[in-house]
């Protein structure tokens, strides 16, 4: 009786639905026998439970909605069998024959599911943890709790007085053999808030084995860490963007570009930030991202323009934030961050010289008034980051495969590969070591790999919803723009509100007017549709005609200006 009692102890995971079953059964037969006329309220029970448990209102710990809908149609499918037993009585045909075949075909998503399993084969190594502690060397240790994730499990383990995380992180190849994972599977961490605990991490597969697919965005505001990829313990690697300049680094098919896509398209879900590019490798590289964009420079002049423009706003909220007696600017939906991202910076240092001083002001000014550099190179020389202080400016530092052992301190800074940063040994695309504020070890990571079409997919997305800059900042970018070519201030947000209000001389003119006043990034064809009052054909009509007789320009995609700025008046006077 106790061998029996022990087995069906023992797989009571693997049992229940046959446990379920047999007590649905005996319910029908008690129900009809003592209330058959509660059959309209099981009825209702059963919807009402059937709708909680897809919705998640019942059983919280189901957060896959795959499991949720399970554990539905489970409820839902034995509410109906109890509903019709209790009214007509379990031996009417064909309920029988629905119990019989149906507890076994409900169970089998039970008894597959990988998470399930998981959960019992982690209760079973707990339970034999005792016998095994002694094995391992760590006599009289025990396990205080698990949990079951993606790649395996975690568990907090008390030890013996006397004993530390020291001697556990010494026996991990004989924990390895106790638990009898693969060797490389466990991970030993110092617990903080004591010194007799410690983290047991215990991974089923490798995480960073195979590309890990991008889910999707992690953020929807600056002020979140966006989550770049996963540890080798599987757990996410965070970095904040916000207020900090950062540099990724690495050999040439290394994944620079792979990581900037992944916080390309974490960016361009956050309503409060606004993204600038540069990519002098003539937009190769950004240019998927156009839509999502503000600004896009692909020449060395275009990039200048930008980086000086993006000094200018930084001088302007500058001066706005110490009028009102504020140090920092905190963005928001209205007030947006802006974040530079530099393809390939090198390029920038050898073929747009000028824009290495606007760089430089931006990388000591730019923080605190949430305007800030991404920078992406494949050796960050003092030669390749220009004579200036960019890279001393960068506290956010992704380093990818480098090939040489030194440059591993050109990434990451002076002494860096003496403390074990071994970036050098990183041996597939996308691993990367962080260090940032609050990533202070050397832990590798693979960053989630966004495929073109996931780019193609999140530009199309975000790209009509993006924020525009702030009014302040707008202003700064036209007022340089006007002062160095007509000496006079105009400001293309009051023009576009002037027309809106007073559409004067047909929608061709001030299309044409919007088209002139249009900041350097141009106008979109929404605006342009807005302020016309016409529909999106004519639009592109009139511009692709302006266009052919080289009056306006598109800027980038689906952002228009005109060429002079003078063509309203010239095509209004022909
Ligand atoms: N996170 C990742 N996981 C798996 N594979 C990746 C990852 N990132 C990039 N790769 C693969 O590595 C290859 C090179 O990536 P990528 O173009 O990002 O490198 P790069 O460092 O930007 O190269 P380059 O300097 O030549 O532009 C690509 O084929 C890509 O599929």
């Amino acid at each position: 009786m106790e061998a029996l009692a022990r087995w069906l102890f023992r797989y009571r995971s693997e049992l229940a639905p046959i446990a379920f079953g047999s007590s649905l059964g005996a319910a029908g037969i008690v129900l009809h026998a003592t209330h058959p006329g509660a059959w309209p309220w099981i009825g209702l029970v059963t919807v009402t439970l059937s709708v909680a448990l897809v919705k998640g209102w019942l059983l919280r710990r189901l957060d896959r909605f795959e499991e949720r809908l399970y554990a539905s149609l489970t409820a839902c499918a034995a509410g109906i069998w109890l509903t019709l037993a209790t009214a007509v009585g379990v031996s009417w045909s064909p309920l029988p024959w629905l119990l019989l075949l149906g507890t076994p075909t409900a169970g089998v998503p039970w008894w597959t599911h990988r998470r399930r399993r998981a959960r019992v084969s982690v209760e079973r190594t707990i339970r034999a943890w005792p016998d095994n502690a002694e094995a391992i060397g760590l006599v009289g240790s025990r396990i205080v709790s698990a949990v079951v994730d993606a790649w395996g499990w975690r568990a907090r383990v008390g030890l013996r007085g006397g004993q530390t995380a020291a001697d556990a992180l010494n026996r991990v190849p004989a924990i390895e053999s106790g638990l009898g994972t693969r060797p490389g599977a466990v991970r030993v961490a110092p617990d903080e808030a004591r010194a007799d605990h410690f983290t047991l991490r215990v991974l089923d597969r490798d995480p960073h084995a195979k590309p890990i697919p991008w889910t999707g965005p992690s953020v929807s505001s600056v002020h979140e860490p966006i989550e770049l990829g996963v540890h080798e313990d599987a757990s996410p690697a965070l970095v904040s963007l916000l207020r900090r300049h950062a540099l990724i680094g690495g050999i040439a098919g290394s994944g620079k570009s792979g990581v900037l896509n992944v916080i390309l398209a974490d960016l361009a879900a956050c309503p409060d930030v606004v993204l600038w590019g540069i990519d002098l490798k003539g937009g190769m590289e950004l240019q998927p991202w156009a839509p999502c964009l503000d600004r896009l420079a692909t020449t060395p002049q275009e990039a200048t323009v930008l980086l000086r423009d993006g000094t200018r706003v930084l001088e302007s909220r500058a001066g706005a934030l110490s009028r009102r007696g504020l140090r920092v600017w905190e963005p928001t939906v209205t007030a947006p961050a802006l974040v530079i991202v530099v393809d390939e910076y090198a390029e920038l240092a050898e073929e747009a010289e000028e824009a290495l001083g606007h760089a430089d002001s931006i990388a000591r000014r730019g923080r605190a008034v949430a305007v800030t550099l991404l920078a992406a190179t494949q050796r960050p020389t003092q030669q390749a980051m220009g004579r200036k202080a960019v890279r001393s400016q960068m506290d956010v530092r992704v380093c990818l495969r480098v090939r040489e052992r030194r440059d591993v301190d050109l990434v990451l800074g002076q002494g860096m590969l003496a403390a074990g940063w071994t970036a050098h040994t990183l041996d597939a695309p996308g691993k990367f070591l962080l260090s940032a504020p609050g990533a202070d070890e050397p832990q590798r990571a693979r960053a989630y790999l966004v495929t073109d079409a996931e780019v193609s997919a999140t530009a199309a997305r975000y790209g009509p919803t993006r924020p525009r800059l702030d009014a302040l900042s707008q202003s700064a970018t036209r007022t340089c723009e006007a002062s160095d070519e007509d000496d006079e201030v105009i400001d293309a947000e009051l023009v576009l509100q002037e027309e809106e209000s007073e559409p004067e001389g047909g929608p061709e003119s001030v299309l044409l007017r919007a088209l002139d006043a249009a900041p350097p990034q141009g106008h979109s064809v929404a605006d342009l549709m807005r302020v016309s009052g016409m529909g999106r054909t004519w639009v592109y009509r009139r511009l692709q005609e302006h266009a052919a007789a080289g009056r306006v320009i598109q800027v980038s995609r689906g952002r228009w200006r005109s060429e002079s700025g003078e063509t309203a008046k010239t095509t209004m006077n022909g």
